[in-house]
């Protein structure tokens, strides 16, 4: 991958099965969200072929979306919609049936700020919404830019769940991160930069 007149990365050979989890490390601008952006299509790679969920990757592609979830580094909540309404817009956009929405709600901690506009929720708060958004929604690769960000133990113990029961799933999950837990649970590890 080309960026910037620079070889972020090049080379690179990846193949991440059903059920594993890939761990992007390396130092601050070595790649890792770049190579997420790739991955869902967001940027095209400089040079050389991939497949994400058995197509090339395209963001814009209703079928593509349906296959990969994503919580980027710069994703952003709608600030004057609540928890709960991020929840039935994201469903709705997918024409998926989430069930019981308040359990999932609990499920990240959010139950008492269910129905407070994001505006009002704290970094740690907002970030539990993004990472239940990128599960809720339906997927066969989750793809997550450091999850762990502003989440305190008890988020991060959460977090952990999450992958174990994404790869029991049988989902194929790639998460750049810096959290040893998460670091060390990894079937794969890739090292930029
Ligand atoms: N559109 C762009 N144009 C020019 N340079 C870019 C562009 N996007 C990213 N870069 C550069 O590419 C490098 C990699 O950025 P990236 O965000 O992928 O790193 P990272 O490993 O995720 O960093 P961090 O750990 O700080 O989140 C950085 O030097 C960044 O400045």
């Amino acid at each position: 991958m080309y960026v910037g007149e620079q070889w972020l990365f090049r080379d690179l050979e990846l193949d991440v099965g059903a059920g594993e989890c890939l761990v992007l490390a390396g130092h601050n601008g070595s790649g890792k969200s770049t190579l997420l952006h790739v991955l869902y299509g967001l940027r095209a790679p400089s040079a050389g072929t991939l497949e994400v969920a058995g197509q090339a990757p395209d963001e814009r592609d209703g079928q593509f979306r349906r296959k990969v979830a994503v919580l980027l580094d710069d994703s952003e909540l709608f600030v004057e919609l609540t928890p709960r309404q991020h929840l039935e817009l994201l469903l709705a956009g997918f024409d998926a049936d989430l069930g019981d929405v308040d359990g999932w709600l609990q499920h990240a901690g959010l139950d008492e700020r269910a129905d407070v506009h994001a505006y009002y929720l704290s970094a740690g708060q907002r970030r539990r919404l993004l990472l239940l958004g990128a599960i809720a929604r339906p997927h066969d690769v989750l793809l997550l830019d450091e999850p762990e960000r502003a989440l305190d133990r008890q988020g991060k113990e959460w977090l952990g769940e999450i992958v174990g029961n994404e790869r029991e799933l049988g989902r194929t999950v790639v998460i750049a991160s810096h959290h040893p837990p998460l670091t060390d649970v990894a079937d794969h590890a890739l090292h930029l930069g």
